[in-house]
């Protein structure tokens, strides 16, 4: 399977395979990988995940698992045995969810990644005070970046508006998977903390999350294109 070095991860959330397939059929595994998320593969199943192998593509399953230590285990092996690059969790599960996760795959010598997700990037503060939080979300994030770091996870799922803290708290080589971009002028959505690709590069993400402003742009390949663009500029 062709690995790229582009950052770029392009999440196919649609409701049927021919759909996500006619977006993969454009794409090049050369230049993104793809995520496939709950809607996917609660429609399908792992035949998404086969399909996109079969056409050169890096996977990966976002499904943030999150259950007591043992469950959660035993879906992240199931994850790196269909061949994922890449599998997340939810850190809120805790400590002894992410080691008992980190620690099954070190024992089967599965190489997929293992990340753990912080704060969704669609919460604001408010939202998070709502749950019980008492601090804001860069606070709840470093907080959690530091647990899935000390468990023995490869990085986390974040807004890049805290990838240049990650960075600072975790290391460079610590993963920063960074859903929430929005290029300029996009609608944000239901997405609360976004930034652009370019600012987010900048900041520190070592991977950007793009749904809808590919997926659902008149011309997807174009989009794809001006963020590419956007991203080499920068370079
Ligand atoms: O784990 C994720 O991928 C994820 C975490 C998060 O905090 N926020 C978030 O948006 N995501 C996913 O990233 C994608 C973002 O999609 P767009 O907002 O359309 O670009 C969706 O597939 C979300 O499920």
């Amino acid at each position: 399977m062709a690995a790229t070095e582009s950052p770029l991860i392009i999440a196919l959330d649609y409701p049927d395979l021919s759909q996500a397939l006619a977006l993969a059929d454009a794409l090049d595994p050369a230049r993104c990988r793809v995520k496939i998320g709950k809607e996917l593969f609660t429609r399908t199943g792992p035949a998404a995940i086969d399909a996109m192998h079969q056409r050169g593509f890096e996977v990966f399953l976002d499904l943030k698992f999150h259950d007591i230590p043992n469950t959660v285990a035993g879906a992240v092996e199931a994850a790196a045995d269909r061949g994922v690059w890449m599998v997340n969790v939810h850190a809120s599960g805790g400590r002894r969810m992410m080691e008992a996760s980190a620690e099954r795959l070190v024992k089967r010598g599965l190489k997929t990644h293992l990340i753990a997700v912080t704060v969704l990037t669609s919460m604001s503060d408010d939202e998070l005070h709502e749950t019980g939080v008492s601090g804001n979300a860069l606070a709840q994030v470093e907080r959690l970046a530091r647990l899935t770091q000390q468990s023995g996870l490869d990085g986390v799922v974040c807004s890049a508006r805290e990838s240049a803290s990650i960075r600072e708290l975790c290391g460079g080589a610590f993963l920063k998977v960074t859903p929430g971009i929005r290029p300029p002028m996009a609608d944000q959505g239901d997405q609360r903390r976004v930034m652009t690709p370019e600012a987010a590069m900048s900041a520190g993400s070592t991977h950007l999350v793009i749904g809808r402003a590919i997926t659902r742009a008149a011309d997807p390949m174009a989009a794809l294109a001006d963020i590419e663009r956007s991203l080499s500029d920068r370079a």
